[in-house]
């Protein structure tokens, strides 16, 4: 009888093509994945296996505020036992502040959790299992909020987190591509009932929106991709001329050199310097106003105190100045 070969999995090939243009990872000591016992993270953690069978770390984070994680953990336990795959697990709880949402909260949690345990595992950066339609939400929701060039360029392959790498290999690859690898080879994995309520924004996007796009465009997603690393690399042009403006204008930026500068392009040296310098981000409405209040400051005794992100904007002498929240 002939044996039919074991199918590849696809994310082997988007781990190498990754792992290409990343020159430093060629011979990693150690490398982990995220692994929420999901289908994405479960098909990535595999590949990962693959390629580096005895220096991969699967990461769990456990959100104990969560019904099913105890069930998750158990399944992420069983999964690595099973194919001699080192796990590491760590439980929290992440309360979430007024006016943040709870997935926020516990996303936020979810990387510093990850990251943390990743420089205890002395691992050289953590795959996240994010594929082709996560980066098609994520646009999606981004166009839906009228977010600006930073929301649009979506999910970077690579970033720096609380002094970690993170990367993202999967985004060329289609969820369906995973599932269907997955159901062939018989690997087990779990499903978030909370990925099908519908009260979530991304569920509803997801659940309505997706399957209509690719009725009427049949490939959307990698045209979506597209149009997300396009955005990106204007959002690199941007912080390059925020940079160099910033070294005119100082920082904090005196206000008589912002008021050389176009509006917009004062509007561009403000977030950056209040991102880079606060992480603080303004709304469209609270940079408006700042413009405005830049504008009308002529005067020695014109004041400035504007609330942006949870602190506030002032005038300090010739300069501006953010005061965080105490
Ligand atoms: N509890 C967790 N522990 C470790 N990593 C996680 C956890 N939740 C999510 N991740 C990582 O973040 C990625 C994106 O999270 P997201 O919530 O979109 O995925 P998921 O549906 O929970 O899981 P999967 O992507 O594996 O199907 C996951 O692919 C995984 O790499």
């Amino acid at each position: 009888m002939i044996m039919a070969a074991p199918l590849p999995n696809p994310c082997e090939q988007a781990l190498a093509q990754w792992c290409a243009c990343e020159p430093s990872l060629a011979a990693p000591s150690r490398m982990a994945v995220a692994y929420s016992a999901g289908a994405d993270s479960t098909a990535l953690l595999l590949a990962a296996w693959q390629r580096w069978p005895d220096r991969v770390v699967a990461l769990h984070v456990h959100h104990g505020l969560q019904a099913a994680a105890d069930g998750f953990e158990s399944h992420a336990r069983g999964f690595c036992l099973q194919h001699g795959i080192e796990l590491r697990v760590t439980r929290v709880d992440a309360a979430h502040a007024p006016g943040q949402s709870p997935e926020d909260a516990a996303r936020v949690m979810r990387y510093l959790t990850l990251a943390n345990m990743a420089q205890q595992a002395q691992a050289a950066c953590v795959l996240l299992g994010q594929h082709a339609d996560d980066q098609a939400e994520t646009l999606l929701l981004a166009l839906s909020r009228g977010a600006g060039l930073p929301g649009l360029a979506a999910m970077p392959e690579r970033f720096e987190r609380h002094g970690v790498w993170f990367g993202r290999p999967l985004l060329a690859l289609t969820s369906q591509s995973l599932r269907d690898w997955l159901r062939d080879s018989g690997h087990a994995f779990v499903d978030d009932p909370s990925n099908s309520d519908q009260r979530f924004t991304r569920n509803r996007i997801r659940a309505v929106l997706m399957p209509a796009w690719e009725a009427c465009f049949p490939g959307f997603r990698a045209m979506l991709a597209r149009s997300a690393r396009h955005a990106a690399q204007a959002q690199v042009l941007l912080d390059d001329l925020a940079r160099l403006d910033l070294a005119e204008t100082g920082s904090p930026p005196l206000i008589r050199s912002l008021q050389r500068l176009t509006p917009e392009r004062q509007a561009n040296a403000l977030r950056h310097w209040l991102r880079s310098s606060a992480g603080a981000a303004a709304s469209a409405a609270q940079l408006d106003e700042l413009l405005a209040q830049i504008a009308h400051c002529n005067t020695r005794g014109h004041q400035i105190r504007l609330k942006v992100a949870t602190g506030f904007v002032v005038r300090d002498g010739e300069r501006l100045r953010y005061t965080p929240p105490i």
